[in-house]
């Protein structure tokens, strides 16, 4: 008898996409982003962090003071990373994301052809930015989809001696 109980393609990719968060240095909030084509195919994969070359021992990871002394200059949204760091064209595909993609992510999706959102969080529903973003998702036609329940991922490393 075959197992039955596996994980739904949904869950699977966000899966995906907590496990690339898991690489995020940002410690407030860590975002992962998998896109994935209409036949489930890992298309790419993000996290937010800054640019290569950009050091994050010396860039900070401030949340408030002088713009340039804060994150927010430097930082590669998760979703514009898997966009970036893709290795085909991304028309037509899903993208799994943690977090609800702000206005900046949404304009480089809409562009990419993306077709569908797969959410989990979406902490900052009230911001201006957000509100921009669920606009041009909805003029664009992306289809906006939220998961009704948290992916939890327990990754345990066992090291050997
Ligand atoms: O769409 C997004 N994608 C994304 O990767 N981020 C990143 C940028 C920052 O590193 C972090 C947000 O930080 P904070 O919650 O401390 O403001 O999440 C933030 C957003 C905004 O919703
Ligand atoms: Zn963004």
């Amino acid at each position: 008898m075959k197992r039955t109980d596996v994980l739904s393609w949904d869950d699977y990719f966000m899966g995906l996409a907590h496990l690339s968060a898991k690489r995020s240095k940002d410690p407030s909030t860590q975002v992962g982003a998998a896109i994935v084509s209409e036949e489930h195919r890992v298309v790419g994969i993000g996290y937010n962090g800054f640019p290569s070359g950009c050091d994050d021992d010396v860039y900070p990871w401030e949340r408030e003071g002088d713009f340039g002394d804060t994150k927010y200059p430097y930082v590669v949204h998760a979703e514009l990373n898997a966009i970036l760091n893709s290795n085909q064209l991304c028309r037509g595909c899903t993208i799994y994301v943690s977090l609800f993609p702000c206005n900046e992510c949404a304009k480089a999706i809409i562009q990419s052809g993306i077709k569908r959102v797969v959410y989990e969080c979406d902490k900052y529903a009230d911001t201006d930015a957000v509100k921009a973003s669920k606009r041009m998702f909805l003029s664009a036609g992306v289809e906006l989809k939220q998961l009704d329940h948290d992916v939890r991922l327990n990754v345990e490393i066992i090291h050997h001696d």
